[in-house]
């Protein structure tokens, strides 16, 4: 069964997608045979290449009280230690909002509410799968085993780099439009990210992130997107210098997303088969979490 629900929270939509098999929500973890699969992504801007690789590929609310319960068992240095905490402050004068500061506690809900066994991320929330881990271990030793402890499903290709900077992340915020593959570009503007990507002035292709880090992005991707071990996506490139390849991958690229892309305009034609989607979908989430969240309230002495 796979379950869609879409979630506003405060200006929030997540997109979440759980598929299990047999006994519904409310059993113990771990030891029975069900695998329950769990993903979420940032409500701003459109998908780009890395979200689809490193996640989104591998998936398709009531939450606030279950994160409430959980930001009382998290010290404060704990989140104050996250990477992408420290990143984004560094750039707020403020020094950071307390939503910003417990986002990665709400996604913990968000994960063990379901009680999902696998949660398809890319590398960059890998820090915070530990936290969903330890918040997991932490309930289970004080209130007796009760969530399965939820393991991260990362893709082959665990980070996909900026087009302009391959030693960052490609990501929705980049201000350089040229650096982020959008899910939705047409293939006229994919060529030209691709024709602009940042490599050096080695005009053979070759697979070494640390010393050729952005020709090395551009066969990572060519290898994910064509879903060939990078060894084999490089036999393509024989003969062929960084100028050509660029369009090579580009090509790869607009092939592996036209169906995609023809999907979402057809669905973007049946505003009210999306809106059933998101309603039923909404309404299995609902099934499978009331009774956890029921159960966590009992557990800690709220009912
Ligand atoms: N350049 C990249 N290369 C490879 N993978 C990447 C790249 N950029 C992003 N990703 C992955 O895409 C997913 C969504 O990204 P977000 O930043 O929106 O993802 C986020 O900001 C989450 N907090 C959203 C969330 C909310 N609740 C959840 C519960 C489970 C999992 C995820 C969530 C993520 O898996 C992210 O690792």
């Amino acid at each position: 069964m796979a379950i869609r629900s879409m979630r506003k929270a405060r200006g929030c939509w997540s997109f979440i997608r759980a598929l299990h098999k047999g006994p519904e929500a409310g059993q113990t973890p771990q030891k029975d045979a069900v695998k329950r699969v769990f993903s979420g992504i940032q409500p701003t801007g459109i998908p780009h290449l890395g979200n689809y690789l490193g996640a989104i590929e591998t998936w398709v609310s009531e939450h606030t009280q279950l994160s409430w319960i959980l930001t009382c068992m998290v010290r404060l240095p704990r989140l104050q230690h996250l990477h992408q905490w420290k990143v984004k402050i560094a750039t707020q004068k403020h020094g950071g909002t307390v939503g910003l500061l417990t986002y990665p506690v709400l996604q913990a809900a968000d994960i063990l509410l379901y009680k999902s066994t696998h949660v398809p991320v890319g590398e960059d929330q890998v820090q915070h799968m530990e936290l969903v881990q330890d918040l997991a271990r932490e309930f289970n030793k004080t209130y007796g085993e009760f969530f399965p402890v939820p393991r991260s499903i990362l893709t082959s290709l665990k980070k996909v780099k900026s087009l302009r900077d391959p030693s960052a992340k490609m990501s929705k915020s980049d201000p350089d439009k040229l650096a982020t593959v959008r899910i939705t570009d047409s293939p006229e503007e994919i060529v030209q990210k691709f024709r602009k990507a940042v490599t050096d002035f080695t005009s053979e292709v070759t697979y070494e992130p640390a010393r050729r880090p952005g020709v090395s992005n551009l066969v990572a991707i060519h290898a994910a997107v064509a879903g060939l071990p990078v060894e084999e996506a490089l036999q393509h490139s024989a003969g062929v210098d960084t100028a050509r390849y660029k369009l090579l991958v580009a090509d790869a690229v607009i092939q592996r997303f036209a169906p995609i892309q023809r999907e979402i305009e057809k669905l973007k034609t049946d505003r009210g088969h999306l809106e059933k989607v998101l309603q039923v979908g909404s309404a299995k989430a609902k099934e499978l979490a009331h009774p956890v969240c029921q159960e966590v309230k009992k557990l800690v002495g709220f009912l």
